[in-house]
């Protein structure tokens, strides 16, 4: 771009900033509810049906509850949700077995929002970290994360959620492979038309913290993901994480964290030309949730400013806690 500006006074840039209907018109970014993704955690676990303490406003929710969600998503013309399941540490095991299960908490809360309001998008997200008694998103045998041998139960558990009607997978395992793995265990199984929004760029953020505690992975946790997920200092890794899950048959791709890396979401857009997706993860809305509780920060505002720093950035659409409450002040459509 070369702007071609006339000196001054000739160039007044103030002039469009003037009143609010002229702001409008010079504005090059919106934002839509229609590019929002809204994750929300689901349970059977008894009694686990409250509000995350580090996420105040997000609660755990049970079958019914995840059902009321779809609804109240699809009125306000949020188009997908996606699903994270808090499961019972007794179901956890190092073979992570119900990952997979048909049954399982995902899978029949997938059933459950099909029949109901089939409109809806339904995301789902593929790591093994929900059902592992390692906390790992993959499976461990002697303090080692395998590879291989993961990405066959990823490709289970991923066929399980398509067979039950998920729309999106999302895998977030961050091994290598998974995609065209898992692409073509879906063509086979007769799922040639399930999308897959890979968790392409995925870094070993501390931002996560508050969601292991919404899904109970931190107390499972050993040590920590970082032979998976990537350095917070690499940004050509991103370039190629991207364009290998592109080549692999991945339809969208995600960068994750998501304000703290922008530039990565911008790397990817000019590059690509991709769906390109950002997650403004647990960490990030509870750092915003912790200021407007303190009273540091006006919540509105600063919700649809940092939403609109995804737009700006290049992203296609973003997941965010906030969906609900962004959809309430923007309207439907
Ligand atoms: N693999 C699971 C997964 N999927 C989404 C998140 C984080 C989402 C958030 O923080 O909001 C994580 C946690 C992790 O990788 O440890």
């Amino acid at each position: 771009m070369n702007p071609i500006l006339p000196p001054f006074p000739h160039t007044r840039l103030r002039r469009m900033r003037r009143t609010a209907a002229l702001r409008d018109l010079a504005q090059e970014h919106r934002l839509s509810v229609k590019d929002m993704i809204w994750p929300i955690f689901i349970t059977d676990v008894p009694g686990a049906d409250v509000e995350v303490p580090s996420m105040p406003g997000v609660v755990r929710r049970t079958l019914e509850g995840a059902v009321r969600a779809a609804e109240e998503a699809a009125k306000l013309g949020i188009p997908a949700i996606c699903l994270f399941p808090y499961t019972d540490p007794a179901v956890k095991t190092e073979a992570c077995e119900e990952a997979w299960n048909p049954e399982n908490i995902t899978n029949r809360v997938i059933r459950a929002i099909k029949a109901e309001v089939p409109e809806i998008a339904i995301m789902t997200d593929i790591a093994l970290d929900p059902y592992n008694a390692n906390g790992h998103d993959g499976l461990v045998r002697d303090g080692i994360i395998l590879n291989d041998e993961t990405v066959e139960c990823l490709v289970k558990m991923g066929i399980a959620q398509a067979e039950a009607g998920a729309d999106i997978l999302g895998p977030s395992d961050m091994m290598d492979g998974r995609i065209t793995a898992l692409r073509s265990a879906l063509e086979a199984a007769g799922h040639a038309d399930v999308t897959i929004l890979s968790y392409a760029a995925k870094y070993a953020s501390g931002f996560y913290g508050p969601f292991r505690d919404a899904v109970g992975a931190t107390g499972a946790l050993k040590g920590d993901k970082k032979t998976y997920q990537m350095n917070p200092g690499n940004s050509d890794e991103a370039i190629r994480l991207v364009a290998r899950d592109l080549s692999e048959g991945a339809d969208m791709v995600m960068v994750k964290p998501g304000m703290p890396y922008l530039d990565i979401c911008h790397r990817v857009k000019e590059q690509f030309g991709v769906p390109t997706y950002a997650y403004q993860v647990s960490g990030e809305y509870a750092m915003i949730m912790a200021a407007v509780k303190n009273g540091w920060l006006d919540h509105e505002k600063v919700m649809l400013e940092s939403l609109m720093s995804f737009r700006r950035a290049g992203c296609d659409g973003v997941l965010t806690y906030f969906a609900p409450e962004a959809a309430k002040l923007l309207g439907n459509g």
